[in-house]
Order: C-alpha cells, then structure tokens, then sequence
C-alpha cells in the first residue's frame, strides 16, 4: 500500500504537463470510471458499484493530478476508504457545487448530478442549442437544458431491466424474462408480450417525449445515452445523437470549471 501511495504521490507531484482528470461516476447498477487529459477521454472502464477495484491500477498507470465523483447511491467503506487514500484533490459533486450551467432545478439539494452532468455534457457540445438528454440506465432520466444554458430538470421513469424485474416481482405467474429472444411489435406468447411490453414501451415513451418536446422547441437536439442500448424503429432516431460518455463528459467539464477551486 505504501509502496502503490508513493508512486502516485510521484506522479502527483511531477505536475506533469499530461496530468489528467480522473472522473468517476457511480450509478444504481454501473460505476464507471474514465481518464481525461483536457477534454479528451483517454481511458473508460465500467465495473462493480461496490468496489472500484480499477483505481490502483488506473492510478499507477496514469499521472492523475485530480478527480471527481458523482455518486446516486452511499457508497461502500471500502470504496470510501479507496477514495479517500488517493493522493490527489477530489471534487465530490454536489449542489453547492459551482456549475458551468444555471441549475433551476427546485431542489438542486436532491437531485441526481448524474443528470446534471449528462446536461453539462451536453450543453458543452451544443452551447446555444435546446437539448434534450435521455438517459437509459438503472431509470431512464430525461433532462432538458434549454439554449441560454438553464437545466430545468426533467422526468425518471423505471429503466429496462426494472421493467423486466417489476414485471415478475409484482405478479404472480410472469417470469423473468430480458431482451435475449423473439422481438415482435405485439407479443403472441406470454415472453414476446412481456419483451415487447417493455421494449417498445420505452421505445413508445421516448419517442413521445421527443415529439413533444420538439413541438415546443422546433430546433430541439435529442442525445441518447446510458449503458442501456436499445434499437430505435421510429422516425425520431434522425435528431439523436448516441453518446456513451456524456455524463463523463459532463464531469470533466465541471471538474475543469473548478480547477484550482478544489
Ligand atoms: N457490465 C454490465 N453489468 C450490468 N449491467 C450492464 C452492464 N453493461 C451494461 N449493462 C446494462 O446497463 C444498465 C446500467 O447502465 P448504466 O447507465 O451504467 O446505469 P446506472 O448509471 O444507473 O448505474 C444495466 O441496467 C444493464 O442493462
Ligand atoms: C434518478 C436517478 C436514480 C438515476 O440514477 P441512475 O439511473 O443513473 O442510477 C438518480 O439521478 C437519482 O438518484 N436522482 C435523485 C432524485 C432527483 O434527481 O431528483
Ligand atoms: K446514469
């Protein structure tokens, strides 16, 4: 351990110019981790919410002058206890934290910063641009920021596998059942209708969400991300962009926003 401390404590100090940004973002299923030296990710890993074992090793690799995490859920001690032995300083995302956008969020004290950095990722792309940002994961969380940079929040709503899981837990006979299997637009057995019922349930429901919103904001950009993929049939997949790493992305940003605040 003392050994692994040095080491970064060797490259912390080096203040090299290639110092890089490590961002850590821990949802309800999926932690995932990235690098970033500027804005450019150098190196994404995702793992086990409960363990972010890939920190050792990702440290000894890389010269990391700084970090941040955003986190949905109490983290583990060990994770705590990981975090806490980094060598370098470490934003935790909060709602005081300073911010690259306006938050009219009404209770910015509860909200997810997994949403907010999916918005801050995505107002870095398109600065003067209506977004909204869909993000499938253990919810899917909708998220608008409109094009003077003000994050009004957005909707959650249960992501794919809570559906499949939902489905089976609260009734008697469903079983379990997931996106592996015959895909039809209305099931004919009690699989297809359960996969179709969730599928084209949130394809549905997404799809309506853009319709709506672009009836609002006619110039709306749509991006869809999250670990959940999923295809689209519907006319709407034109306006999305699909970006894996918006929310890391989002962090990096906030993170250079507080450089030297930390
Ligand atoms: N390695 C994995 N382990 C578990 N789920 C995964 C994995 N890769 C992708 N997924 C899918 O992605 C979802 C988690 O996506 P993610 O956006 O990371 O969620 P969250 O941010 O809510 O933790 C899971 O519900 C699952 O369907
Ligand atoms: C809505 C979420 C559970 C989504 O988390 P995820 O699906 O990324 O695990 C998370 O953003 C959260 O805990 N939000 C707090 C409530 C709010 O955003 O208002
Ligand atoms: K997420």
């Amino acid at each position: 351990m003392l050994q692994f401390l040095f080491f970064c404590l060797t490259f912390a100090l080096a203040k090299d110019e290639n110092a890089l940004n490590l961002i850590i973002d821990i949802g309800n299923t999926m932690a995932k981790v990235a690098l970033f030296n500027g804005g450019e990710m150098v190196e994404v890993l995702t793992e086990s919410n409960q363990s972010l074992d890939c920190l050792k090793a990702l440290c000894s690799k890389y010269p990391v002058e700084q970090g941040i995490v955003a986190t949905v859920i109490d983290l583990s001690e060990r994770i705590l206890a990981d975090l806490a032995a980094l060598p370098f300083p470490l934003l935790w995302l909060n709602h005081q934290t300073p911010l690259p956008v306006v938050n009219l969020y009404e209770t910015p004290e509860t909200l997810g910063y997994d949403r907010m950095a999916a918005a801050v990722g995505a107002n870095e792309q398109f600065p003067h641009r209506d977004v909204l940002v869909i993000d499938a994961g253990t919810c899917i969380t909708y998220e608008f920021i409109d094009s003077k940079g003000q994050y009004h929040g957005g909707n959650i709503s249960p992501g794919m596998q809570m559906r499949f899981k939902a489905l089976h837990q609260f009734t008697g006979r469903l079983p379990l059942v997931d996106t592996n299997g015959r895909k039809l637009p209305m099931g004919r057995d009690t699989e297809t209708a359960i996969r179709a019922g969730v599928m084209k349930g949130m394809e549905y429901e997404i799809s309506g969400y853009i319709e709506s919103m672009k009836h609002k904001y006619p110039e709306l950009l749509v991006f869809l991300t999250g670990g959940d993929e999923f295809s689209f049939d519907s006319s709407v997949k034109s306006i999305i962009f699909a970006d894996r790493f918006l929310v890391l992305k989002g962090l990096n940003r906030i993170l250079n926003y507080n450089n030297g605040r930390i």
